[in-house]
């Protein structure tokens, strides 16, 4: 579905801490958000799955502004894998990502069959089959994510949001995850700090920097040395990546440029 982020303003504890921020995912697209520390990823993020109310400007999901709808509406809708990911569940992997199908049930329903094979088939997708009985406590910081993204799935969102995703992940499971998001089409909000990553699975990137966006289009269009200069404060070639031809970005690790260079 359709996302639209028009105008966003959030303040916290009496500072301002995004403004103007315009970013539109179109039906299916990935859409990246990508800035250093502080930039303002999360709290964009935050305001579409609802944890942040914006001070100004608003959040349109399909045709509904997300402020205006119900629980469960917006949880069919939206869903998210944020940031801050919960460690203390004491329940199984299996009802964990059942958690998923809850915007879906009436008062006191149980589980259907159709419900059981939604979750398996999220478990499958994040290489997960199999755990389903394990205690979600006891699982590393990497599974934890994996399950909670198999919950966000289960859900069946129009739109995902996810925060960082690949933090904790392995290299294969990093890979995997990215593959899994490009076959799904489903309309994709993702903050990510691997800009790599970012160029091979985002149609559109958003370069957020101190709260405002100050570039957005396509990851060539978007990640050029001089941009990652000025905001990120990093020496770096973009070449081709040799199997993909996606934007590779070859950091300069022995020399970071000037920091607070000001953006244009
Ligand atoms: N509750 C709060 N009160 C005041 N300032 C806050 C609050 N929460 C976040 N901030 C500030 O808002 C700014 C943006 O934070 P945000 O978490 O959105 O950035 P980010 O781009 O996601 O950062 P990171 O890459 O480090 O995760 C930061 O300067 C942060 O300190």
């Amino acid at each position: 579905m359709r996302t639209a982020i028009e105008d966003l303003q959030v303040t916290l504890s009496g500072r301002t801490v995004v403004s103007g921020v315009r970013i539109v995912a179109g039906e299916g697209e990935v859409a990246g958000l990508v800035g250093p520390n502080g930039s303002g990823k999360s709290t964009v993020l935050r305001t579409v799955y609802r944890h942040l109310r914006p001070h100004a400007g608003r959040v349109v999901v399909g045709d509904r502004d997300v402020r205006e709808l119900t629980a469960a509406e917006a949880a069919r809708r939206v869903a998210a894998l944020p940031q801050e990911r919960g460690s203390d569940f004491e329940l199984s992997v299996r009802e964990v990502v059942a958690m998923g199908r809850t915007p879906y049930k009436r008062a006191f329903a149980g589980d259907d069959g159709r419900d059981a094979a939604v979750v398996a088939e999220a478990l499958e997708q994040v290489g997960m089959a199999g755990e389903g009985r394990r205690r979600f406590s006891a699982l590393s910081g990497g599974e934890r994510q994996r399950v909670l993204l198999a919950r966000a799935l289960a859900q069946d969102p129009s739109v995902l949001v996810l925060d960082e995703p690949t933090n904790h992940l392995d290299v294969r499971h990093q890979v995997e995850l990215l593959a899994l998001l490009r076959q799904q089409r489903r309309t994709t909000l993702i903050a990510l700090h691997d800009l790599n990553a970012a160029a091979s699975v985002c149609d559109r990137l958003h370069v957020l920097h101190r709260g405002a966006v100050v570039a957005s289009g396509t990851p060539r269009e978007v990640l050029t040395p001089a941009l990652l200069a000025e905001v990120f404060g990093v020496r770096a070639a973009v070449v081709e990546h040799p199997l993909t031809g996606d934007p590779l970005i070859a950091f300069d690790h022995r020399s970071p440029v000037a920091r607070e260079v000001p953006v244009a």
